[in-house]
């Protein structure tokens, strides 16, 4: 259902199915995916990596997690790949988060569209089947951290420009439960709700202490040192993991499901309030700014 409205919005978009269906497929060739999403194919090793292309700062608009949750989804069902790593095309910058336009003066069937992916994106992420590493090269706030901290090991670059944290807070928004869920599962509880409240972005040597990323590695040693990580996870049988996996993650993905629409619904008139938009407004004026 959530595919079909996807497929749907990509549609719309004006995104060629055939040529997205090609760009996920078996070849051991470096093919290029759709727009936004670039798939690099090892179909030797049974890896993938998936690099993101949304200049200028991959946020997360609703055509790049269309994109993004139908590549997932066609990687999963593709037996040839039990791993992917996630990275960025452009290293410098991992995912600026949510996009605050998708968030900003439009209608809520739109926002009701646009959070439905969102938690589309993070269902797929949190219990798929395969082993996901994300391999960090570039800042990474809130929903750029959501989908990091949905993978199975996370390596960051060591670059003190690099913070990762979930922001939330700092843009006078809120982080929903499954966001704090993620992060407590994660980090632990006391952890959590210091960095929720204060908004916390983690340089490097913070964000390993706290729990954030799992490894802090010199910038060119990003990409390796997912591989190295994903190769060793490999080597687990494939049903003890998934269900070991399935057996850590499955109550926290299921407390979304069972209240989805109810999620849609908060969200809609929570980013509709007045106070809320204004708050938005000033965030994206803060960053104009900070250029000039
Ligand atoms: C009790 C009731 C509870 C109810 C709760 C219910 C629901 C929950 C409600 C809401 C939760 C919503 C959750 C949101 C999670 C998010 O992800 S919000 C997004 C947070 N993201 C950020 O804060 C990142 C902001 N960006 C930056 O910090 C920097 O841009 C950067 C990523 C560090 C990069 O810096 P750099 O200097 O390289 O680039 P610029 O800053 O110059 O940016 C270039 C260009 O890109 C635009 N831009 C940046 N970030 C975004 C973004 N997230 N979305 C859209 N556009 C973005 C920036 O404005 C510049 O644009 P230009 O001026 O037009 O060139």
């Amino acid at each position: 259902m959530a595919l079909v409205a996807a497929r749907g919005t990509l549609l719309r978009a004006g995104v060629r199915l055939g040529t997205e269906a090609a760009a996920c497929g078996r070849n051991g060739t470096r093919r290029s995916a759709s727009h936004r999403v670039l798939v690099e194919p090892d179909a030797a090793a049974g890896i993938a990596t998936i690099k993101f292309k949304n200049p200028p700062v991959n946020s997360l608009t609703l055509e790049f997690l269309t994109e993004l949750i139908i590549c997932l989804e066609k990687l999963e069902n593709d037996k040839t790949f039990r791993g992917v790593i996630l990275t960025s095309n452009s290293p410098g910058i991992f995912s600026a988060g949510l996009d605050l336009r998708e968030m900003c003066g439009k209608n809520p069937a739109h926002y009701a569209e646009y959070w439905r992916a969102v938690q589309e994106l993070w269902l797929k992420l949190y219990v798929s089947n395969m082993i996901l590493v994300a391999a960090i090269n570039g800042a990474s706030p809130a929903g750029g951290c959501l989908m990091s901290l949905s993978c199975d090991y996370r390596v960051l670059a060591d670059n003190p420009r690099y913070k990762v944290g979930l922001n939330e807070t700092l843009l006078g928004i809120v982080a929903p439960f499954w966001f704090r869920d993620t992060l407590v599962n994660t980090i632990g509880h006391r952890a959590s709700e210091r960095a929720l409240q204060l908004g916390l972005l983690f340089p490097p040597a913070e964000a390993l202490q706290v729990g954030m990323v799992d490894q802090v590695v010199p910038e060119d040693q990003v990409h390796s040192t997912a591989l190295s990580v994903i190769t060793q996870w490999l080597a687990i049988p494939d049903h003890a993991r998934q269900l070991t996996k399935s057996m850590m993650r499955k109550a926290t993905t299921d407390n979304l499901i069972k209240q989805r629409e109810a999620d849609i619904q908060n969200f809609v008139s929570f980013i509709s309030r007045d106070s809320i938009q204004k708050s938005l407004q000033m965030y994206i004026e803060k960053l104009k700014q900070k250029k000039s």
